[in-house]
């Protein structure tokens, strides 16, 4: 079979065919962290801008670590296609928003210069929580390039999945170099997006009629609230449906406690119950009266939500997303790098509940569920894979609690909260995930 480059486009239906093709814009935008990702959000939205509103915003992406998605977007004059799963029907389209590809690890130097150069304007990352620090290659080679610029103005976007990811970044790089010229909006980003299979791939094919090794596959939900700070301009990105504000905060604490919070949550029980996606693990009996009382109870009373909407209507508009049966996102995938994640996932719930003189029963139950997980056997005795770059501190550390730079301070001197802890973990221990859910009142 052929593949997708830019001689296949005029023979493949106009329905899947993008609405700019990589050349056509100059290249605006350096994003760092070449993952799925970016591919079915940021550049889905800036390629509607562009086709919307014009403008330069070309993405120059970079990989910082390995190739595998780098070369066949190379081989594909950077193209590749977005298929959206909604639940028995498959769409695709070819999106066209790259301008360039390099490779961080192989090519230091041309990332940095091009980091530098005055005509990018923004900057986004999607390079995951436990880049977000300041020994880490990307975080070095990111203010090596900004510091090159001699001012010239830039914004610099956090796309992950962290608290107040704009001021986190902008404290990592101004610690380095200093602010002249720099913005740091923060932003809040939505999209199930899992890691591509050999289905992806052979779904792509099917549909578009040509090969594609870089296909990504979505959910059709997609959200972006973006802080309007843009030091050098931007794409017209409210054009294609983002929303542009003074402060993301209310949106992204609440999809981080209420949707990436459950997300682990049905990450750690799942994979403890053997069940090897997130659908199959909200389909176990008990499991989503478990999540509903987990949203009620616990997070809510730590959230103000945005206006017009509450966290009850988002957490059951989550849930709905989350049984999307075609997404097939694997348990182990959200359940990896759980250090990094879980502070802003779940252990604010949980502080916020304490502070407020309330034991969280059901963080308390999620927080068992991780430290079951992460001692590697699943309750039928299978091994469960630790994926995580404190994977050494966690197997040299008895209590949990006491692993410095994760937990609150206060955690391991919580009576309240290790015998709601303790309590979870017996039950787990006694009559695994399954029974325990189901016999929930
Ligand atoms: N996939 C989703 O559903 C989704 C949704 C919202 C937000 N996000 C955010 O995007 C991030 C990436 O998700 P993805 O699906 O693209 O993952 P991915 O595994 O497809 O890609 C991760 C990218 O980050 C890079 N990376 C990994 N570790 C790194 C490190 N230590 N230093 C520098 N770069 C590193 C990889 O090289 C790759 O380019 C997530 O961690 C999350 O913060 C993802
Ligand atoms: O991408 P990660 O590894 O930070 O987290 C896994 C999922 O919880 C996450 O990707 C969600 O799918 C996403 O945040 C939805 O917008």
């Amino acid at each position: 079979m052929a593949r997708l480059t830019r001689a296949a486009l005029p023979r493949l239906d106009p329905a899947v065919r993008p609405p700019v093709t990589p050349g056509d814009a100059s290249a605006g935008i350096l994003h760092l962290g070449l993952g799925a990702f970016h591919r079915a959000h940021q550049a889905v939205f800036t390629e509607a801008a562009m086709a919307a509103a014009g403008g330069d915003w070309g993405i120059v992406a970079v990989a910082p670590r390995s190739r595998s998605v780098l070369d066949p977007l190379l081989e594909q004059d950077l193209l590749f296609s977005v298929l959206t799963l909604d639940g028995a029907e498959t769409t695709a389209r070819v999106c066209g928003a790259l301008a360039g590809g390099l490779h961080a690890a192989g090519d230091p130097d041309a990332v940095a210069r091009r980091i530098a150069d005055p005509g990018i304007r923004v900057i986004t990352l999607t390079v995951t929580e436990k880049a977000y620090r300041p020994d880490s290659p990307v975080m070095r080679l990111l203010t090596r390039g900004l510091a090159a610029r001699g001012g010239a103005p830039v914004a610099v976007a956090s796309c992950d999945n962290l608290s107040g990811n704009g001021a986190r970044l902008r404290a990592l790089v101004t610690a380095e170099i200093p602010a002249d010229g720099l913005s740091f909006p923060g932003t809040m980003v939505d999209r199930i997006v899992p890691a591509s299979t050999e289905s992806t791939y052979a779904a792509a094919a099917n549909l578009l009629g040509v090969e594609d090794r870089a296909a990504v596959a979505a959910e059709p939900f997609t959200q972006w609230v973006i802080e309007d700070d843009f030091a050098a301009g931007r794409p017209a990105w409210e054009r294609a449906g983002a929303i542009l504000t003074d402060d993301a905060a209310p949106y992204e604490r609440m999809k981080l406690r209420a949707l990436n919070g459950v997300h682990s949550a049905l990450a750690y029980l799942g994979a403890l119950a053997g069940a090897p996606t997130i659908d199959r693990a909200l389909a176990l009996p008990g499991m989503r009266e478990t999540m509903e009382r987990f949203i009620e109870q616990d997070i809510a009373p730590t959230l103000q939500p945005p206006p017009g909407t509450t966290v009850e209507s988002y957490g059951q508009s989550v849930l709905h997303r989350f049984a999307n049966p075609a997404l097939g996102h694997r348990t182990l995938q959200v359940a990896m790098d759980g250090t990094q994640k879980l502070p802003q996932r779940l252990l604010g719930t949980i502080a916020d509940r304490r502070a407020a003189g309330a034991c969280p029963r059901y963080g308390a139950l999620v927080l068992a569920a991780w430290m079951r997980f992460v001692r590697g056997s699943a309750d039928d005795g299978s091994p469960l894979p630790l994926d995580d770059p404190l994977a050494d501190r966690i197997r040299a550390t008895p209590n949990l609690l006491e692993l410095d730079g994760v937990f609150p301070p206060g955690f391991a001197g919580d009576d309240e909260l290790r015998a709601q802890i303790a309590h979870w973990a017996r039950d787990l221990e006694r009559h695994g995930v399954a029974a325990t859910l189901k016999a929930l009142p």
